[in-house]
């Protein structure tokens, strides 16, 4: 099955369980900002990230400077959030509390 859009439900659902996940205003899209010790620290967690998104063929927006990594997750094939999306920020949040 194509990969579909989640329902507005499905969406709640899911920003309830990504507490530190929040909607981009005027667009489909969740985003979360990230601190680390360094620059060092975040960039490796951007490149366990990427290793993950070439996988999944499913990729961040995101924006780096030294320690800060602000991370806009939407997919683009529906135009919206979609499971992806989902798994991806679970990703995320699973390695940044290593
Ligand atoms: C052709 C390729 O599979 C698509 O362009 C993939 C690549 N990575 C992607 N990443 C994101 N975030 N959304 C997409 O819809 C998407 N589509």
């Amino acid at each position: 099955m194509a990969l579909q859009k989640l329902t507005a439900q499905e969406q709640t659902d899911a920003l309830s369980k990504l507490k530190e996940w929040s909607l981009v205003d005027g667009r489909e899209a969740i985003k979360r900002t990230l601190t680390f010790k360094d620059f060092n620290a975040a960039f490796g967690f951007m490149t366990r990230v990427a290793l993950y998104a070439d996988k999944a063929d499913h990729h961040p927006e995101w924006f780096n400077v030294y320690n800060r990594v602000e991370v806009t997750l939407a997919t683009h094939d529906v135009q919206g959030l979609s499971i992806r999306d989902v798994k991806l920020a679970e990703f995320i949040d699973e390695i940044y509390k290593q």
